[in-house]
């Protein structure tokens, strides 16, 4: 049994519909994120969860029992969100007993859990220290243990590390993972950062427009989106008309190979900007190079073919074009997608 589900779980706001009879099922000690562009209903996918929100049709279940009839406070859900409303006139300690002491915690035992948390996030010692003298990520560490500290069933994180600069996101990322794998947490999580979500979790969630588009490991996702729109969420635009037949697609670009059984007629295709090979321009599709963007481990290279949209192609470091220069294009046939509807 998992031990979050939702089912068929509908939100209207204000005349719209949020969320649309969504089906979700987080299993225990695994992280689930989801992902997803600005209003396509990811905050308040977990309003719902918390209790923060009232479903308009469907069921929440917690290890199998329906919430509707539970209050926040009863759920046994940790959250944490972009602010973490930390509060400032307190210290840390204060701020990371706050949920133990509402449950009437008694102060030695509080005390004890207040340490042992701070030692868990990379705070030891730091009960005394003033919340407002505090850094971006060592405030985030301080509303992590606080949400940690009531030992929910299950964590939700809004946008965790939104505010943090890049490096310390990475980092945190990483201690995140580690930190939930030990403590065996079961964690909801949303983002819109694409390398948080696919880094934190175990299985993601791509929303849009109220609705899941996509769920699967990150590997799947990342190597398959099933449609444009995921694929264009994830940054892939080597996309392009088709008309399959047999294991060919017909497109603006020349044929590209396709698994066998894919299904006959005009669809979508995507070519991974790792599956778009440079070869002399009398042995390939013959292009353009009109850019080049450094993106540390490999060089992304815009290509310009005769017709067709442009396409992506990722070379290594030494290995990327000048621009102007005229390239061949062949394709590799595992790095082509075809995408559904
Ligand atoms: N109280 C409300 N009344 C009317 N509409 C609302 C209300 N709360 C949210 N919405 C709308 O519901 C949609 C989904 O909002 P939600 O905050 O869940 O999206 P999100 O994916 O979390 O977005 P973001 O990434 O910007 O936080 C948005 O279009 C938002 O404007």
């Amino acid at each position: 049994m998992p031990l979050l589900q939702l089912d068929s779980v509908t939100v209207r706001l204000g005349g719209r519909t949020v969320l649309d009879t969504v089906d979700l099922a987080v299993a225990e000690h695994r992280t689930v994120c989801v992902l997803g562009p600005s209003g396509s209903g990811k905050s308040t996918l977990l309003r719902v969860v918390a209790g923060l929100q009232r479903a308009d049709a469907g069921r929440v279940l917690l290890a199998g029992r329906d919430q509707s009839a539970v209050p926040v406070h009863r759920r046994g859900v940790g959250l944490m969100f972009q602010d973490h409303q930390l509060f400032p006139q307190r210290d840390v300690a204060q701020n990371v007993a706050f949920g133990l002491r509402m449950r009437g915690a008694r102060r030695a035992e509080s005390e004890r859990r207040v340490a042992e948390l701070l030692e868990l996030v990379g705070l030891p010692g730091a009960q005394r220290r003033s919340v407002g003298r505090l850094s971006g990520g060592e405030q985030q560490r301080v509303a992590l243990a606080r949400a940690l500290a009531p030992n929910p069933r299950l964590l939700m994180l809004d946008e965790p590390l939104g505010q943090l600069d890049r490096s310390l996101r990475e980092r945190l990322v990483v201690e995140l993972r580690t930190l939930f794998g030990q403590l065996g947490t079961t964690v909801l999580a949303v983002t819109h950062d694409q390398g948080e979500a696919f880094a934190l979790a175990d299985r993601v969630v791509v929303m849009r427009e109220g609705c899941i588009a996509q769920e699967g490991t990150p590997l799947e996702v990342w190597q398959r989106p099933a449609s444009e729109f995921v694929a264009r969420f994830l940054g892939f635009d080597n996309i392009v008309e088709a008309g399959v037949a047999g294991d060919v697609a017909e497109t603006v670009w020349g044929k590209l190979p396709v698994p066998l059984g894919t299904p006959q007629g005009r669809c979508r295709v995507l070519v991974r900007p790792g599956g778009v090979r440079l070869v002399p321009a009398a042995d390939g599709l013959p292009c353009e190079v009109v850019g080049r963007t450094f993106r540390g481990d490999h060089v992304a290279v815009l290509l310009r073919p005769s017709a067709g949209p442009e396409l992506e192609a990722s070379c290594g470091l030494g290995a990327a074009p000048e621009a102007g220069a005229r390239v061949g294009v062949a394709f590799a046939g595992d790095e082509v997608v075809v995408l559904g509807e």
